[in-house]
């Protein structure tokens, strides 16, 4: 939990929650552009002290989750032969699959600064780029707590580009991200709706309900799709090309 405290309450990434409020009234500037004058990503990309503790942030939250993510979810990677994890960090959750399931080809992908700094792993390759521009190819791409960043024109671009790295028939995008249900008497329901502000603050993207998720996969042109709910504040979701 340490990293993800240090990170939440670092004062670059409260200063945003000040501007909530000029925020909401933008049609098109986050709270975090407000408050620290650019794109959260970029400000990653400028920063290498903040992006370490965001990227560890991210890990910390991964640790979290891979133990129910292998024991719900076996069957969605046991039948891969080849995986990306687009927008990957420091590439702990890709090493963490290539351990648990090492039959599997494993690429990270993330943006060229957060490569130069990911972890080394001798059975996983490294690529750096733009996801909005291309995404390597793969039997598989992953998505993890990526979507939720975007608004949902961009969500649609990056899952095109996903859907053309992927082989017709037999490829699939393996979503990770909060599906919301006001209806829910969760125990993780509350939290899933504070990630939905937290993602307006800092990204302005959002969370999404089963309809939202339903019709940014149809906008892809994904043939089908299965959301499985596992044991966290995020769900499953597998989109077939
Ligand atoms: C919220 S983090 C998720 C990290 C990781 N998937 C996880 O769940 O731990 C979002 C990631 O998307 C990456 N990213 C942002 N814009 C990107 C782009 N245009 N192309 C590739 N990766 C990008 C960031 O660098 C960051 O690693």
């Amino acid at each position: 939990m340490v990293p993800i405290i240090l990170a939440l309450t670092h004062k670059n990434f409260m200063v945003p929650w000040h501007f909530m409020k000029e925020g909401l009234k933008s049609e098109s500037t986050t709270a975090f552009e407000i408050g620290m004058g650019m794109p959260i990503w970029k400000f990653l990309e400028g920063h290498p002290v903040q992006s370490k503790l965001f990227n560890e942030e991210m890990a910390a939250e991964t640790r979290l989750l891979t133990k129910t993510l292998f024991e719900d979810c076996k069957d969605t990677f046991q039948g891969l032969d080849s995986l990306v994890d687009v927008g990957g960090g420091n590439g702990t959750t890709i090493m963490a699959i290539y351990e648990a399931f090492p039959h599997i080809k494993c690429t990270l992908y993330d943006l060229p600064h957060v490569i130069a700094n990911s972890r080394d792993h001798p059975s996983v390759e490294k690529v750096s780029g733009d996801m909005f521009k291309s995404v390597p190819t793969a039997q598989a791409i992953l998505l993890k707590l990526i979507l939720h960043d975007w608004t949902d024109e961009e969500c649609v671009n990056i899952l095109k580009r996903c859907k053309e790295a992927i082989p017709k028939e037999t490829g699939k995008v393996i979503i990770v991200d909060v599906v919301l249900d006001e209806e829910t008497t969760h125990e993780l329901a509350k939290t899933r709706l504070v990630l939905d502000i937290d993602m307006m603050v800092s990204t302005g993207g959002r969370e999404r309900t089963l309809d939202d998720w339903e019709n940014l996969l149809k906008r892809a042109g994904f043939r089908s799709h299965k959301i499985r709910p596992i044991r966290a504040i995020q769900s499953v979701i597998e989109a077939f090309s």
